[in-house]
């Protein structure tokens, strides 16, 4: 968090926000202090005299000058509003989490009573509410901060309920954690920033509220006053001295400006998103050349990908994929096989910074398809199959909307989806795991790929389904000539599917093979032990599977020597001081490891 806001004030919105504080700090504190007399002084012989004569803004009816109290009003105008804000979201964050933490029934009567509440014009709440409380500062703020209650509260309720959905929750609820500590662990830091975005425009919305019940005579009393106080007094001489009513309404608004700048970026420094930090476009991508010089389709050197704190994901990955190839990205869980893959796409999160010397790929949307693992969560709940298919015809070729739906009917058709016409007009509920699948790969044929990305696509499907898909991704690539990449923790998939397999560990590749090779020829320990590890059908049921011993190192660990060094049963100390480096071994292959397995000594 203190990294987080310390590089928010590095820029130009922090530096603005960080200035709006200090003003308005200065302002509250110093004001009363430095200009308090003055604004106090009675001035019988100076009486509503206009700017000018020792009086910036002029002076009031009693000789007071007017520019003082303006300054001087900023200590108890910010009390006030911030009193309220307080009163407002601290109400609104007990009612908005309470239906999630009291029974269902008592739940639903919360949520029906905010519902209630937000539907009642807030002007008439605040004016209903101060009259209950009576003319003063105290009940004016209580009830611009009753006020703010529902609206809060009803953010907070949709916001933890979009929440509550994701799979994080439903696997803490799995694992029996309580509602309270579900509550503040789970759900509140992910709607910290919308909550603070909220309180921050609260702020400057009570600002104003309190300037009109205090000019309506219902809020701040005499001797105190506020910048609504004296936007009242010096209205009916508009005309005589404009600048007197203008500077408390300015102050006003520029306040309530400042207001917003800083919320929006405390927001930006401390706020995780709500809903799960869906991946955006552009995180910081690698720069990208058109064409590579080699005639390869993809062409990447030496790509890291990386979040803050150092965490390298991607160590200085290369590789290439030529024009209808299919290559298979293998490694263990968190290898960084995805991120690659998200590289190549132009899709990494916003929170990843990627740099490269080269990296070629087709125009992601018409020249490369993604497959993901789950296209539940890709293809939207809310829209029907067939209208996400058409919509990227109607983006990326201008077709149409009628012809765009007719080719994708067409393309549902093709990927094997029986009575395609009427099952367009289904939505992705309606599907069966397999059918979606077989929509996510028809909407990437929308276009016309050069090259599938697929990421684990067969993993949440039975091994029926997995055949299937496998097969339409074939087919696919038989009838377009599109390459693949594809990324699986499966060698045996990759083996049925690949011409050509990468192997990574902790963030590189640590060999480049031909997949006829991959279960004899394999030189590097770490794609032997993958190998090792799958049982086959003369694995004896009574031995124990074979695991790698250890761990992967984290991201960003640092790594002396080879990152698979300590599992490595053919470690020396040459590989505990110094990285390998790729080595190609002749035949298109390569391999980073300064003791690589002899494939005769491995077939012995
Ligand atoms: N948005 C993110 N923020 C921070 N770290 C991330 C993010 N996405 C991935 N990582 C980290 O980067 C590393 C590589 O992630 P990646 O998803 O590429 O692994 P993977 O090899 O595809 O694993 P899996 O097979 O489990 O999907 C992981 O250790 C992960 O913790």
């Amino acid at each position: 968090m203190r990294r987080r806001l310390g590089r928010t004030l590095r820029t130009p919105m922090g530096v603005a926000a960080a200035a709006a504080v200090v003003f308005l700090v200065l302002a509250a504190v110093f004001g009363p202090i430095l200009l308090g007399s003055k604004a106090a002084a009675v001035d019988t012989d100076a009486i509503n005299q206009n700017a000018g004569h020792g009086h910036l803004l002029g002076t009031d009816a009693l000789g007071r000058d007017i520019a003082a109290r303006v300054v001087v009003a900023t200590r108890l105008s910010l009390e006030l509003a911030l009193g309220a804000a307080a009163i407002g979201v601290t109400g609104g964050v007990l009612l908005g989490v309470a239906p999630a933490l009291v029974g269902r029934r008592l739940g639903r009567l919360l949520t029906a009573a905010v519902g209630i509440l937000v539907a009642f014009p807030s002007l008439l709440f605040v004016l209903f509410l101060a009259t209950i409380f009576g003319v003063g500062a105290g009940g004016a703020m209580m009830a611009i901060g009753l006020a703010l209650v529902p609206p809060m509260a009803r953010l907070v309720q949709n916001l933890t309920a979009s929440v509550a959905g994701s799979d994080y929750v439903a696997a803490a609820r799995v694992l029996g954690v309580g509602r309270f500590r579900m509550m503040t662990r789970h759900l509140l830091p992910n709607i910290v920033e919308p909550c603070v975005l909220f309180a921050a425009n609260a702020t400057a919305g009570s600002l104003g509220a309190f300037a009109g019940l205090s000019f309506l005579g219902l809020g701040v009393q005499q001797p105190d006053y506020d910048w609504g106080r004296l936007l009242n007094e010096q209205l009916n001489r508009i005309y005589v001295n404009p600048l007197a009513a203008i500077a408390p309404g300015a102050a006003v608004v520029l306040t309530g400006l400042m207001l917003g700048l800083v919320g929006e970026a405390l927001a930006h420094a401390g706020g995780r998103r709500a809903f799960g930090a869906a991946p955006v476009t552009g995180g910081a991508a690698p720069a990208r050349a058109p064409q590579a010089d080699t005639g390869a389709l993809v062409e990447v050197r030496d790509l890291h990908v990386g979040f803050a704190g150092g965490r390298a994901a991607v160590r200085g990955v290369s590789f290439s994929i030529a024009p209808g190839e299919a290559v298979g990205l293998v490694g263990e869980s968190g290898s960084g096989k995805s991120l690659t893959g998200l590289a190549l796409a132009d899709l990494l999160p916003a929170s990843a910074t990627a740099t490269s010397e080269t990296l070629v790929a087709p125009k992601p949307g018409t020249g490369t398809a993604m497959v993901f693992q789950d296209p539940m969560t890709s293809l939207n709940p809310a829209l029907r199959v067939g209208r996400q298919l058409s919509e990227v015809a109607e983006v990326h070729r201008r077709a149409p909307r009628k012809q765009a739906w007719r080719r994708a009917v067409e393309r549902l058709a093709a990927v094997g989806i029986p009575m395609a016409e009427r099952r367009a007009k289904q939505r992705p509920h309606e599907y069966s795991g397999g059918m979606r699948q077989r929509a996510m790969i028809g909407m990437g044929l929308m276009g016309e790929p050069k090259l599938i990305i697929a990421d684990e696509p067969t993993t949440a499907l039975d091994v029926v389904v997995q055949r299937q898909v496998l097969d339409l991704l074939a087919e696919v690539r038989r009838d377009s000539g599109a390459a693949l990449l594809m990324i699986s923790h499966d060698l045996g998939v990759v083996a049925q599917v690949c011409d050509r397999v990468l192997v990574m560990y902790a963030g590189a590749i640590v060999e480049d093979l031909p997949v006829a090779d991959l279960f004899t020829g394999a030189r590097h320990p770490y794609t032997r032990a993958l190998i090792g590890a799958i049982p086959t059908m003369a694995t004896d049921l009574g031995t124990e599977l074979a695991t790698i011993p250890g761990r992967p190192p984290e991201p960003g660990e640092r790594i002396a020597g080879c990152s698979f060094a300590p599992r490595c049963d053919r470690a020396a100390d040459r590989c505990r001081a110094e990285a390998p480096q790729p080595v190609a071994t002749g035949d298109g292959s390569s391999v980073a490891c300064w003791f690589p397995v002899v494939v005769q000594e491995a077939i012995g």
